[in-house]
C-alpha cells in the first residue's frame, strides 16, 4: 500500500471563468519575436485569437496602420498590423516609443494609457471590489488531486481549497498502515484486520496488548492515551461540499460532535476525514458501537486537545488535534469501539 498524497495545482485552462490580464499578454507573445502589445480591453481581449486584432483606441496609441487613422473610429475594429517599413517615418519611430513604453506599463500590470505619467496611470486590472464574479482569479481555477482509498481523486474550485494536505509525520504517525501486521503506533501494538461486524463492514482496529483502565467511572477522558487521530478536520458545511464532488468520501464522515452538551451547529459541527491511508491514520479504522447487534460497548473515546500532543509525540505540532483515549479496560485481541455518527 502506497501512501498518499495530495497534489496542489493552478489549471486556468480547465475553466471557462474569466481569464486574467495576465495571461491575455501572454497570449500575445510570439514565439519568433518581441511580445506583440495587444489592446488590454475586453473587446480585443475577446479577439485574441486573431493575432493583430486591435481596437481604435489601441492603434491610437501605435500609430497608423493600413486601412485605419488614429481615432478613426470610436467603435472597436479589427486590422491587420502592417510591418514597418525599412525607411521609419517620425510617425512610425513616435509609434514604436509609445509601444515600448506601452510594454513597459504592461509589465508592470498598469494600464495601456502610457500617455499618463505613471503616477497617474489607472492599474490595469480592476480592483476585487470592480471585478466582476467571472473575473475573480479564486478558487475557479484552484485543483487538488488526492490519491488516497479511492486512487487519485480530483478536486476543483472551492473544494480544492477546503481540502487540507497532511503530513502524517507531524503527529508521530506512519505514512501508510498494512492490514493483517501488526503496527507500533505511539508506542503500543495494534492490528488493522476484518471487523468483529462482519467482511461487510470492513477493517476494525484490534489491540494487542492490555490496557488497563484502574477505575472506568472515573477516568472519563483522563483514561489511557491510545493514538491522536492524524488527518485533517472539517466543519460539516464544508465536508458535505467535498462530498458534491466525491461522494464516496462519505464512508469516512466521522463527526465529532454530536455527543450530549455539544452546543455547536449542526454546519459548524467537526467532521474527520477518516481515509486511513491519506493520513497512516489508524484511528480511521475504528468502527462505531452505534446500531451493533449484538450490542458492542464503547472502549474509547474521541477527545480534543488544545495545544501540543502529548511528549514525546508530535512535538512540533502545537495546534489542537484529537486523541482516541480508552475509557475502560480494553484486552489483547479486544476490537476498539467508540462513539461516532456516520452517513
Ligand atoms: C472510519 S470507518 C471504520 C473502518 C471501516 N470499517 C473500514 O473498513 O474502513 C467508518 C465506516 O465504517 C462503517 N461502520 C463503522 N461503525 C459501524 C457500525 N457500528 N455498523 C456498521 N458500519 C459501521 C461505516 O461504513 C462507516 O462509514
Amino acid at each position: 500500500m502506497s501512501s498518499s498524497s495530495v497534489i496542489s495545482t493552478s489549471d486556468s485552462s480547465s475553466s471557462n471563468e474569466g481569464t486574467s490580464t495576465h495571461t491575455q499578454a501572454e497570449m500575445s507573445h510570439s514565439p519568433r519575436g518581441p511580445p506583440r502589445q495587444l489592446c488590454q480591453c475586453t473587446k480585443c481581449v475577446g479577439q485574441i485569437s486573431q493575432k493583430s486584432y486591435v481596437c481604435a483606441q489601441h492603434i491610437q496609441r501605435f500609430g497608423r496602420h493600413r486601412g485605419l487613422t488614429p481615432g478613426a473610429s470610436s467603435s472597436h475594429v479589427g486590422s491587420r498590423m502592417t510591418p514597418p517599413p525599412y525607411v521609419l517615418s517620425q510617425g512610425v519611430l513616435v509609434a514604436i516609443g509609445n509601444a515600448l513604453s506601452q510594454a513597459f506599463a504592461v509589465g508592470i500590470g498598469t494600464s495601456h494609457e502610457a500617455n499618463k505619467p505613471h503616477h497617474e496611470a489607472r492599474p490595469c486590472v480592476p480592483s476585487v471590489r470592480q471585478r466582476s464574479k467571472a473575473q475573480r482569479p479564486s478558487e475557479g481555477h484552484a485543483r487538488t488531486i488526492v490519491e488516497g482509498r479511492w486512487g487519485m481523486c480530483e478536486f476543483t474550485c472551492k473544494c480544492a481549497n477546503i481540502i487540507q494536505s497532511w503530513n502524517p509525520a507531524v503527529l508521530g504517525l506512519l505514512d501508510s498502515l498494512p492490514y493483517d501486521e501488526e503496527v507500533v503506533v505511539w508506542g503500543r501494538q495494534w492490528i488493522v484486520k476484518t471487523s468483529t461486524l462482519g467482511e461487510r463492514h470492513g477493517y476494525g482496529v484490534y489491540a494487542c496488548e492490555d490496557i488497563i483502565v484502574e477505575d472506568s467511572a472515573s477516568c472519563r477522558r483522563e483514561g489511557p492515551t491510545l493514538f491522536p487521530y492524524g488527518g485533517p478536520i472539517y466543519k460539516r458545511k464544508h465536508w458535505n461540499r467535498i462530498l458534491t464532488q466525491h461522494p464516496e468520501w462519505k464512508t469516512f464522515a466521522l463527526e465529532m460532535d454530536t455527543f450530549a452538551g455539544s452546543n455547536r451547529r449542526h454546519s459548524d459541527g467537526r467532521v474527520i476525514d477518516g481515509d486511513p491511508i491519506r493520513s497512516g491514520n489508524i484511528a480511521g479504522f475504528m468502527n462505531s458501537m452505534v446500531g451493533t447487534q449484538p450490542k458492542r460497548r464503547a472502549n474509547c473515546e474521541w477527545v480534543f486537545v488544545e495545544g501540543p500532543p502529548p511528549a514525546p509525540y508530535g512535538q512540533t505540532y502545537h495546534e489542537d488535534h484529537c486523541l482516541v483515549i480508552a475509557t475502560r479496560t480494553i484486552r489483547s485481541g479486544d476490537e476498539l469501539f467508540t462513539h461516532y455518527e456516520w452517513n
